[in-house]
């Protein structure tokens, strides 16, 4: 067996045996990769999450096409076997018509090639890792399997349940994205969540060229030190995308706060809140503190007077702090762990900080639609109800983070989700409730619909509170 095969096969049982979890529990796939097993190497590592990955991206689809062939379900770590062939079998139809783009009969050829490959893989690992009743019917299923995986995408006017099922996700939520977005967005949006993310980092350079209060040291080695060249511009200043293959460089570079990974979309928050230096920053839904860190890097030197960050306790207060001190320049920062709904006052009181701030960031939990590219299984966890319930806690939210606002400050209320409920609607009723309108003034919006930005989608509001309500 050739070096590669091993390693692949020790990531293939991996994957198999996460996905097979997955089934049972549901587990967010973020924690679940957290349990990959220790002795895999950073090639395996990837593969095996790279595998994960895409059986949860194509989860609805495969699921769809084994419900057409098998009467009863079997039990989970078949299912995960077949999920696998499944995945790899989308993958090789993919690339078996990009190389014959003009030659139908060598993709088909491909294909054909890859599928055998594909079913023999498939039934070996079944008969070591299940049994050998088990590895049959994947012979079976898998065989009949490679056809349905191959088919083409449906027409651009398809209605929502072919979208659903071919792109992989719940179709009431189609149907909503249909009504708000209309027919080409959608699919465009569909494609886009279909495909794997990019990964981007912020260089953060002024971290590594200057000292403590935030000037450049003269002849620093640091102060002009470019990003390695895996970091490749984005396009977006400050933002560099990654190239696979290099974590392991990348890894002591996140690890010493020279780069950050965070999307593009990062950026509309932070730089709607015209941060100025000598200025003071509430962040009052901080953790793990990527637009904190953000924000502190890019106030024009000497940088922020103050950044408090608070949080809810628990277990992203840990990161929080462990990004926080990578802060360096002039400002004062400050970990606060409350509920900003009940004891936030309170617990800046108890901290000695002030209660009323030039710039508060509210970058409020939501529904993820606008990163459901990245968190992959998010689309599979939520539902159509939980819109309201997001929308109800995100207008309280706004409503608690408006107390802290100096007069004449801002208040940036900012959510990683594209949906009108979570990001127009809540601003709108903030606006129209007597405590929003008398004080506040709209003075900016913008929103980031994924298919046009070319990043994650994101929606960003800045409220400018009165001198005199
Ligand atoms: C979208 S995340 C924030 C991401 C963060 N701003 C960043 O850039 O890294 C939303 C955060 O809101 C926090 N949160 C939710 N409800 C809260 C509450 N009542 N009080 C304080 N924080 C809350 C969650 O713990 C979560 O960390």
């Amino acid at each position: 067996m050739s070096n590669v095969n091993r390693l692949e096969k020790g990531a293939w049982a991996s994957a198999m045996r996460l996905i097979t979890r997955w089934l049972e529990q549901r587990e967010r796939v973020d924690s679940l990769l957290a349990a990959v097993p220790a002795g895999l190497s950073p090639i395996e590592r990837s593969r095996c999450q790279y595998w994960v990955y895409g059986v949860v991206r194509h989860f609805g689809r495969i699921q769809a096409a084994l419900d057409q062939l098998i009467a009863h379900s079997p039990r989970f770590s078949t299912r995960a076997v077949l999920l696998l062939a499944g995945y790899e079998l989308i993958e090789a139809a993919a690339t078996a018509s990009a190389a014959g783009a003009d030659d139908t009969a060598a993709a088909e050829a491909a294909f054909t090639g890859q599928t055998a490959k594909i079913v023999h893989h498939a039934v070996e690992q079944a008969k070591r890792l299940a049994s050998p009743a088990e590895a049959r019917l994947v012979n079976a299923v898998v065989r009949k399997l490679a056809p349905l995986m191959a088919r083409p995408a449906p027409p651009r006017l398809a209605g929502p349940e072919l979208l659903a099922t071919y792109f992989s996700h719940p179709e009431w939520l189609v149907r909503r994205w249909l009504l708000q977005f209309g027919a080409e967005p959608t699919r465009r949006l569909l494609e886009w969540n279909q495909e794997s993310a990019r990964v981007f980092v912020r260089w953060r350079q002024n971290f590594a060229a200057n000292d403590a209060a935030g000037r450049t040291p003269a002849g620093s080695a640091d102060s002009a030190a470019p990003p390695p060249e895996f970091l490749r511009p984005s396009g977006w200043a400050g933002f560099y995308e990654a190239d696979s293959g290099h974590w392991a460089e990348l890894e002591p570079l996140l690890k010493s706060g020279a780069a950050y990974v965070q999307d593009p979309s990062t950026r509309l928050a932070v730089e709607a809140l015209e941060l100025r230096a000598g200025e003071s920053l509430l962040d009052l839904c901080a953790a793990p503190g990527g637009k904190a860190l953000f924000a502190a890097d890019t106030t024009a030197a000497p940088g922020l007077a103050q950044l408090v960050a608070l949080d809810l306790p628990g277990a992203r207060i840990d990161r929080l702090k462990e990004n926080l001190s990578t802060i360096k320049g002039a400002s004062q920062v400050a970990l606060v762990q409350a509920d900003l709904l009940t004891d936030a006052r309170a617990a800046l009181r108890e901290h000695g900080l002030p209660l009323a701030y030039d710039a508060v960031l509210l970058d409020a939990p939501c529904s993820n639609t606008g990163v459901m590219r990245r968190r992959i299984d998010a689309r599979w966890r939520l539902q159509e109800r939980d819109f309201r319930k997001h929308a109800q806690q995100q207008l309280s939210l706004l409503h608690a983070a408006a107390r802290f606002v100096a007069p004449g400050g801002r208040l940036v209320y900012s959510t990683c989700s594209i949906d009108a409920d979570e990001n127009e609607a809540v601003v709108r009723a903030f606006m129209q409730s007597r405590a929003g309108g008398s004080a506040f003034a709209l003075e900016h919006s913008a929103m980031s619909y994924p298919w046009e930005s070319g990043h994650d989608g994101a929606g960003v509001f800045r409220l400018r509170k009165k001198r005199e309500p």
